[in-house]
């Protein structure tokens, strides 16, 4: 990356970084995603996390029953009534992930040159002699001296939770091995990860495939974030599952990139994928440390170009249990923004750290001010050339309004959309300024009955950098007569001026369809 990917005052005054940032009304133009978890499942903390700026909750089925998760949502959705945030959801899926149950929660203290024994016997108690792995095929995977990682889930680098196992010999299905580091597990679940090796296990578990249509159908969920995605196959598989599940027909799938079976292949997932996060706690594991860097910067402007929302996970780990990032997690949240990344997803932080509502806080701020320094200019260069022409017609004007916002310093860009496709080609030419989202709900039917979309398509556009969607009342659905569109437009600017993002003698972008061309105007406030 060139140093081009800055925006700074020529010449730069050491002093001006000190100065005070000016509080903005709307939170940062990325997207934060919580996991919500025993640290953060009641109503007020939840209100807490919606106005600190989290506009995706995550729901990890790795851990908990359907019955937790469900309660989690309620309150989830009485917190969006309280405060009127809109909120996104996201199920997580277990995937083929490898992991050992501490039922009774014993601390299970390992010692550094002791031997323990990652056996299939499901039926065994953890202890430091024997852990109980949910995976009979490890025997057959590994070979002497190769090193397994087991961790508390959702384990944080500095932990001294976490520990490295060198296979000693295969007894049976059973895997001897050697300790490597002491440490100290403590919590009901471990999961185990070996470097570079496939795990023989579907992508889409079984208790994955019933969780979507029971707890995911009910709660009409907005995102799937695929775990271990692998292949591009497996995005299709679950895509075509969804598919026959009514309205998660609309759900979003987000391909969880977390081993190098699935970075060595993504350029094609990310072809089947709405979405890509990058699962960097496992990644981090298979990659070596040095490689990860690179692969984030590579992957992110991959995502860029392709238009599809990217994310970010394991940020500030250490949050766990300070209130304060350190220098090193601070530095490369604001190097994920300046990379291009969409949102940056919270796990262990708001799930079980004792400051989920600060973590919330400090990544916002820490977005906004990467923001105020990302070279938009460049960037836009870099995305347009990299389009083959001739360009689609809606790619040119969505360019084309983000172009005319910069030019004419607009505040907002709106944009009129049911699908979403418009707003999110906005979003790729990543304006300095927020993008409001009217969405418009269309009346479709499934043969059976009629109902409308927009719900999903509203929601979706807050995984998205810069995009801040409203529904708009069905009664004007896809009708693009322009006195509809003046009174929609009316509302959308008094939403915009009620959230404090535009004011009086403000410039306006708005993208719209007048008849049936789309058009991009400029208009400004009395
Ligand atoms: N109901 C509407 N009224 C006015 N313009 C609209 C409406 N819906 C979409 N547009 C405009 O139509 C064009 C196509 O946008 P797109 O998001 O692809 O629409 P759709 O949701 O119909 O797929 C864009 O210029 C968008 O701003
Ligand atoms: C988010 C991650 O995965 P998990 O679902 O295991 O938390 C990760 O590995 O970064
Ligand atoms: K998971
Ligand atoms: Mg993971």
């Amino acid at each position: 990356m060139q140093a081009t990917q800055l925006l700074l005052e020529e010449p730069i005054r050491l002093a001006s970084i000190l100065e005070p940032s000016s509080p903005t009304a709307f939170s940062a133009l990325t997207k934060i995603i919580g996991t919500l978890g025993p640290q953060s499942r009641d109503v007020e903390t939840i209100e807490a996390l919606l106005k600190a700026g989290m506009s995706v909750a995550r729901f990890d089925f790795s851990w908990g029953n359907d019955a937790y998760h469900q309660e989690t949502l309620e309150n989830l959705k009485k917190a969006v009534r309280n405060t009127r945030r809109l909120c996104a959801v996201m199920l997580d899926t277990i995937g083929p992930e490898l992991c050992v149950l501490n039922k009774e929660e014993h601390v299970i203290e390992l010692q550094e040159g002791a031997t323990v024994v990652l056996t299939a016997d499901e039926t065994r108690g953890a202890s430091a002699e024997v852990l109980p792995l949910n995976y009979d095929g490890l025997a057959s995977a590994v070979t002497k001296g190769d090193t397994i990682f087991l961790g508390q889930y959702l384990f944080t680098g500095s932990e001294t939770t976490s520990v490295w196992l060198e296979v000693v010999e295969t007894q049976g299905k059973d895997v001897v091995c050697t300790v490597k580091n002491t440490a100290t597990l403590t919590g009901s679940l471990f999961t185990a990860h070996m470097s570079q090796v496939r795990i023989e296990l579907p992508t889409l578990s079984e208790a994955d495939l019933k969780t979507m249509a029971t707890w995911g159908v009910k709660n009409q969920i907005d995102f799937v974030s695929l775990s271990y995605t692998r292949h591009p196959d497996d995005v299709r598989a679950c895509r075509e599952y969804l598919d026959k599940l009514g309205d998660l027909r609309q759900t979003q799938i987000f391909a969880k990139i977390e081993n190098y079976e699935g970075l060595a292949h993504f350029d094609e997932i990310l072809e089947e994928a709405d979405g890509i996060i990058l699962s960097r706690g496992n990644l981090g594991i298979d990659l070596p440390p040095e490689k990860v860097f690179l692969f984030q910067k590579v992957a992110l402007q991959k995502c860029n170009a392709a238009g599809k929302a990217s994310i970010v996970t394991r940020v500030v780990d250490s949050m766990v249990d300070s209130p304060r990032p350190t220098r090193a997690e601070a530095t490369d949240v604001a190097n994920a923004v300046l990379d291009g990344t969409d949102g940056i997803m919270l796990g262990a932080e708001t799930l079980r750290g004792l400051y989920p509502v600060e973590t919330i806080t400090t990544i916002r701020k820490i977005c906004a001010e990467a923001e105020k320094v990302f070279n938009q200019a460049v960037y836009f260069k870099r995305t347009i050339k990299a389009v083959r022409e001739p360009m689609q017609h809606l790619e040119s004007i969505a360019s084309s309004a983000v172009r005319a916002a910069s030019k004419v310093r607009a505040s907002v860009i709106v944009v009129f959309t049911s699908s979403g496709r418009c707003a999110r080609l906005i979003a790729k030419y990543r304006p300095t300024m927020p993008v409001l989202c009217v969405v418009i709900p269309r009346l479709t039917t499934n043969h059976l009955k009629w109902s409308f979309t927009g719900a999903f398509q509203a929601r979706q556009c807050l995984a998205v950098r810069g995009l801040f969607p409203m529904l708009a009342d069905p009664r004007h659905s896809s009708d693009s007569a322009s006195t509809t569109n003046e009174s929609i437009l009316k509302v959308a600017l008094d939403h915009g001026k009620a959230a404090g993002i535009v004011k009086a003698h403000d410039r306006i972008v708005v993208c719209q369809k007048v008849g049936d061309s789309s058009v991009v105007k400029i208009i400004e406030l009395d």
